[in-house]
């Protein structure tokens, strides 16, 4: 983890507990078209440094390779993926997930069961175009929650087939939920940026069986 800016919250900052805030009535939903939308509610959590300080800690980050072409690559950000059951690095995050569970229940029926966390380093690190459709997501709609933490980045999304593209801010305790068709008639992507960001960490709660 050398690579990686140091994070400095003050002493300050990392003795407030996090919270979250409301979400019923303060988060605004941005329809897309064919059946997609997107939830997205900034400062969801407030006091976030404590959980930031965590998540940018040892909890199993992995730096994973993938085949392109000839070459193989290293994937630009690093992962963790907590599968259900498996506790969450900070009870923060175990509270995110059944508060989300509980508002979104009645659109999706089931609750969030795995939490997939992503960290970029800098502005270099990104993911490319794509929706999540391993399993379920690239038949059926689903609901995937997103809490970010630490510097801020977009989430770019447009529809598979081509057009204007939609950007969200996910700042340092921001919430974004894709739901309904968004997995499968859209595409999102987090593009490099050049500015001089620090580290973002996204952690996304999916139901079982979609990734
Ligand atoms: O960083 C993000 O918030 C998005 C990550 C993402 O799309 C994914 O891991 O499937
Ligand atoms: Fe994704």
């Amino acid at each position: 983890m050398s690579a990686m800016p140091a994070h400095q919250p003050s002493m300050w900052d990392l003795a407030d507990e996090p919270v979250l805030t409301p979400l019923p009535g303060r988060v605004v939903r941005h329809p897309l078209t064919a059946g997609a939308w997107v939830d997205h509610l900034p400062g969801w959590v407030e006091g976030s440094d404590q959980v930031l300080e965590v998540l940018l800690g040892d909890i199993g980050w992995r730096a994973d390779r993938r085949q392109m072409y000839d070459r193989e690559v290293a994937v630009p950000r690093l992962l963790r993926w907590f599968d259900e059951g498996e506790e969450l690095p900070h009870p923060l995050l175990g509270e995110a997930r059944s508060r989300l569970g509980a508002h979104y229940a009645g659109e999706l029926g089931e609750p969030f069961a795995t939490a997939g966390m992503c960290l970029y380093r800098d502005g270099r690190d990104s993911v490319a175009w794509h929706g999540d459709r391993i399993g379920r997501g690239s038949s059926q709609d689903t609901v995937v929650a997103i809490v970010s933490f630490g510097s801020p980045r977009s989430l770019l999304l447009r529809p598979v087939g081509g057009g204007d593209s939609r950007r969200f801010a996910l700042g340092h305790g921001d919430l974004v939920v894709m739901g309904g068709s968004c997995q499968r008639t859209w595409d999102h992507c987090v593009p490099k940026t050049s500015k001089a960001v620090g580290p973002r960490v996204s952690v996304q709660f999916r139901p079982r069986g979609i990734a």
